[in-house]
């Protein structure tokens, strides 16, 4: 019987490695289309549009990984971000994907899944190759750190909540809704994940109309632009 923390298939390539690709999941096509105006064509990237929350992307991504050979994935699209840590425009690489609110809620606060004893809420993201990337980002002239993003289910709409999420996990800059579920499925075809989110809106109280939806999708689009020297120099 499969066992949930082994990969579920072994779909590591053997042979050539240059033929496979990088699996780039968004959870929208706006933000899939902003990821491929940045890769300018480059065939060496499949991005596709899972669904939004980590349920429908993390079956999106099992999805498409049963239909190509890839090396590696990575969940991108916008997010909010934490006070004094990610301001709008900029961007967040993840060190770890952290699916904050899994688990369970109690009188003396809240469980982690950890905790129970039921799996991991944590996916360490593929650390060497996270660091590059934040690195090639800052050297192309972007804003961008390398720090957890959480994925949430849903999206925090209050500042307690900010606050509660922050103290929960210290140092995450970002907040997504897909990230761990990428990730997920991504470990269970053995392969490493990673994050990257540009943000458009302050996690706190929310304000849908202040959203920066446009100037993310910029700042997405210019990221991208950076992937190919980084996965294939
Ligand atoms: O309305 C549009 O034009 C539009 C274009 C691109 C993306 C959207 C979305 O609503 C994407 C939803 C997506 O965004 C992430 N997100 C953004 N801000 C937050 C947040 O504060 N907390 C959690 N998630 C956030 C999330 O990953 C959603 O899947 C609309």
């Amino acid at each position: 019987m499969h066992q949930p923390d082994q990969p579920l298939h072994d779909f590591s390539v053997e042979g050539d490695a240059s033929l496979a690709k990088v699996l780039i999941v968004t959870a929208v096509e706006a933000e899939r289309d902003a990821v491929l105006a940045g890769l300018g064509g480059d065939e060496r990237f499949v991005v596709v549009a899972g669904g939004v929350g980590p349920a429908a992307v993390a079956a999106g991504t099992a999805r498409a990984l049963m239909n190509g050979v890839y090396s590696r994935v990575i969940s991108a699209g916008i997010a909010g971000g934490f006070a004094g840590l990610a301001a709008v425009g900029s961007l967040v690489v993840a060190s770890r994907m952290v699916a904050a609110d899994l688990g369970s809620d109690s009188p003396e606060g809240f469980i982690s899944v950890d905790e129970l004893g039921f799996g991991s809420s944590i996916i360490p993201a593929e650390d060497t190759v996270s660091a590059s990337l934040a690195g090639a980002l800052e050297r192309a002239g972007l804003q961008a750190c390398l720090a957890p993003i959480v994925t949430v289910s849903t999206t925090t709409g209050t500042l307690a909540g900010a606050q509660a999420l922050a103290a929960r996990v210290p140092g995450a800059a970002a907040e997504g809704m897909e990230g761990f579920g990428v990730a997920e499925a991504a470990r269970q075809f053995g392969l490493p994940a990673l994050e990257l989110r540009a943000i458009s809106n302050a996690v706190g109280p929310r304000d849908r109309g202040a959203w920066k939806i446009g100037e993310a999708l910029g700042a997405l689009r210019q990221a991208s632009s950076i992937l190919p020297e980084v996965f294939f120099a």
